[in-house]
């Protein structure tokens, strides 16, 4: 039992909570029974049924209430004494500033995605208020502790970029079930239900159209004579027959893979009739376009059932049918999303055809919407655990324990028969650009790119800034806020317009850009290097970053860099595990969020599009990660050997 003298730094604590998700909910219940009294809360968002298996503050009755503000009460209701302020709101909102965070002598994340992370980390850093930060994937979690100057700060080591895949194995020689996922659900799903401007690999010629002089029809258009049916069977045979005969002509593709087999509709739904078993549910008929299914509508019950070639071409072809017909409106704006019933159907149908063709074997609905979507499936004891941790390093940075802080790894297997594995934290990393002064270098073409490329790539993906100032010497370029008069707003937005050489104080080759956010209250400067051409595959920003390189470690010398995490919005608590240079990665990767209008490059096809949310475990962790399936989970064996290496990279 604490004494009382132990428990006044925890009782005159004021404590920031940033998520009331699966380890918040866990966290306020924890912070509430060990004796704070004073916590804030923030959290955007509104309580789902999906959240009520593990987010046991929340019942049925409050889905579509703020999560702040119910995770409030239902503690209220076994700690009444105690003082909570619940904010539902974005932690990026202007309101939450330098000065907001001042108030508070420990900050806690329970967040689920790097740009949140990124910002309430700057915050911290502005403020000197220490961090706490936190995430869990399935049983995979970690806790790290950041203070200011006294340890790495969130950003101090880079986060890897998402697991991506070269384009021809995902438009022509998948060998996995993601491949096939991942052509369903980027390529397939986003040609016929999405914006018709972006980029789309697709064979998009029919054997009609190559064969004709003319120029080539797209046969993904509906005709004009053409019934809802007849469109879909030719969408089917289009994919699953023509492009796959067109791609067993290159012969020297299948010297070493196995042929494909064409797979036309006619012979697959011959003589059988359309809807199987007579058990077509007539009830389904709805107005309600987000309850339309086709599983609904052809009798088939079970998501955990691995549908037949039959009954995945007849989901292929009534989901195809039911967008265009029941949701007509949403056709020409569609993002794959995991929640949406019918594109989950109708992805894991195209998915699982491919497959077919390829020989790959075929997955349940489940299955392929945990792959489509990047689930790995919560474990709220792994949320326990984290919160209870978190606490524990909240405890000792209010009691000023400084030799006592831990990085906490909760692992999946035992090692030496911890499932827990502290660290002592690291230093901060010298070259970092967010927690010292190292500048950026930025090669670009300054000819071409325009002040606008620079912002949304640069300034606000790379750097996650949300209210920028950009300056060269006194020159000001360009500027977000609200109190701007309207002729700096006009100036701004034609500044943006400028090719960087030509802006009214040119940026050129040798050029020091100063960036601010004025929000995060973080400076950084950039080093531009003028470079005529890029390439298009391996960097298709037209630029790159760099200057930002891991620490160095007391044995291993420098450590290799790897690239920038890249910013999001909206995410889900999902991982995968990835290898990168030997080491263990835990990522927390994201729910694809594709900004409308953006044009996306094969190249960056993956199974998570285009966001991943690191906790860098990379450089504790020696691994041995065994890759199972689809490479979403991985065991992580670490043997004894390793776990002395671990120990010797210990903060000096
Ligand atoms: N920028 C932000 N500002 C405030 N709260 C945020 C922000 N980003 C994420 N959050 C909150 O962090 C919490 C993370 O919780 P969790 O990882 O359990 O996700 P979830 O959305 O509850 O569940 P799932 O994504 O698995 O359906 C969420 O409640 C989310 O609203
Ligand atoms: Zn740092």
């Amino acid at each position: 039992m604490a004494s009382d003298q132990e428990l006044e730094p925890i009782k005159n604590a004021k404590v920031l909570m940033v998520g009331a998700g699966g380890i918040g909910c866990e966290l306020l219940k924890t912070l509430a029974l060990s004796g704070f009294t004073d916590i804030h809360i923030i959290d955007m968002d509104t309580i789902e049924v999906s959240n009520l298996n593990r987010q046991f503050l929340f019942r049925q009755s409050h889905v579509g209430q703020s999560k702040a503000k119910v995770a409030r009460d239902a503690v209220l209701r076994f700690r009444p004494q105690i003082n909570i302020t619940p904010y539902h709101a974005n932690v990026k909102d202007p309101e939450f500033n330098v000065d907001f965070f001042k108030q508070f002598n420990v900050v806690l994340n329970g967040l689920d995605n790097l740009d949140a992370r990124r910002h309430v980390n700057r915050l911290c850093l502005a403020a000197d208020v220490p961090l706490v930060e936190s995430g869990t994937t399935g049983f995979l979690g970690q806790v790290t502790v950041h203070i200011k100057g006294q340890t790495e700060c969130y950003e101090c080591q880079p986060k890897p970029a998402p697991k991506t895949y070269p384009v021809c194995t995902i438009t022509s020689t998948p060998s996995k079930f993601v491949h096939c996922i991942v052509w369903a659900k980027d390529l397939l799903f986003a040609k016929l239900f999405g914006d018709k401007n972006q980029d789309n690999d697709l064979n998009v010629r029919s054997s009609d159209s190559a064969n004709s002089s003319e120029s080539a029809e797209d046969v993904f258009e509906r005709r004009k004579d053409e019934d809802i049916e007849q469109y879909g069977q030719r969408i089917y045979d289009h994919v699953f027959g023509y492009n796959i005969e067109v791609a067993l002509g290159n012969e020297e593709t299948w010297k070493s893979r196995n042929r494909p087999k064409p797979i036309y509709s006619r012979d697959i739904l011959l003589d059988k009739p359309f809807h199987q078993n007579g058990n077509l549910n007539k009830d389904s008929e709805t107005d309600d376009a987000s309850s339309v299914s086709a599983m609904v509508c052809l009798g088939l019950k079970n998501p955990q059932d691995i549908w037949s070639l039959v009954e995945n071409s007849r989901v292929f072809l009534e989901s195809l049918k039911l967008f265009f017909t029941k949701r007509a409106k949403d056709v020409g704006n569609l993002i794959f999303d995991k929640d949406d019933q019918l594109a989950v159907e109708f992805v894991t149908a195209a998915a699982n055809i491919r497959a077919s063709s390829f020989g790959i074997p075929m997955h349940s609905l489940f299955e392929a919407k945990g792959i489509a979507g990047n689930i790995v499936h919560a474990v709220a004891t792994t949320n326990a655990i984290i919160a209870g941790l978190i606490v524990i390093e909240a405890i000792k940075v209010l009691r000023n324990e400084r030799n006592k802080l831990r990085m906490t790894y909760c692992l999946e297997h035992p090692s030496r028969k911890m499932l827990l594995m502290p660290v002592e934290p690291f230093e901060p990393n010298k070259s970092c650009y967010v927690c010292s002064e190292t500048p950026l270098s930025l090669e670009i073409n300054t000819s071409c790119s325009k002040l606008r490329d620079f912002v949304e790539k640069i300034v606000r993906n790379k750097l996650g800034m949300n209210f920028p100032l950009i300056m060269h010497g006194s020159a000001l370029l360009y500027e977000v806020g609200d109190d701007l008069e309207d002729d700096m707003v006009a100036n701004y937005a034609a500044n943006l317009e400028k090719v960087l050489a030509e802006l009214p104080s040119p940026v050129t080759g040798g050029t020091m850009l100063t960036v601010e956010d004025l929000q995060q209250e973080f400076t950084c400067c950039i080093n531009i290097m003028h470079r005529e051409e890029f390439d298009e595959e391996k960097e298709p920003d037209g630029m790159v970053l760099s200057g930002w390189i891991q620490a160095r470690t007391a044995e291993n010398g420098e450590r290799s860099a790897v690239t920038n995490g890249e910013s999001t919005s909206k995410s889900s608590n999902t991982a995968v595990l990835e290898e990168e240079n030997d080491e263990i990665e835990i990522i927390t990767t994201e729910v694809s969020v594709i900004p409308s209008g953006a044009k996306r490059k094969l190249a960056e096809i993956s199974v998570d599009s285009n966001s991943v949310n690191s906790l860098a475990a990379s450089d504790l962790v020696s691994k041995k990660s065994l890759d199972h399936g689809d490479g979403n989970n991985a065991v992580v064996m670490i043997d004894d050997e390793e776990l002395e290496g671990i120990k010797k990279k210990r903060l000096r």
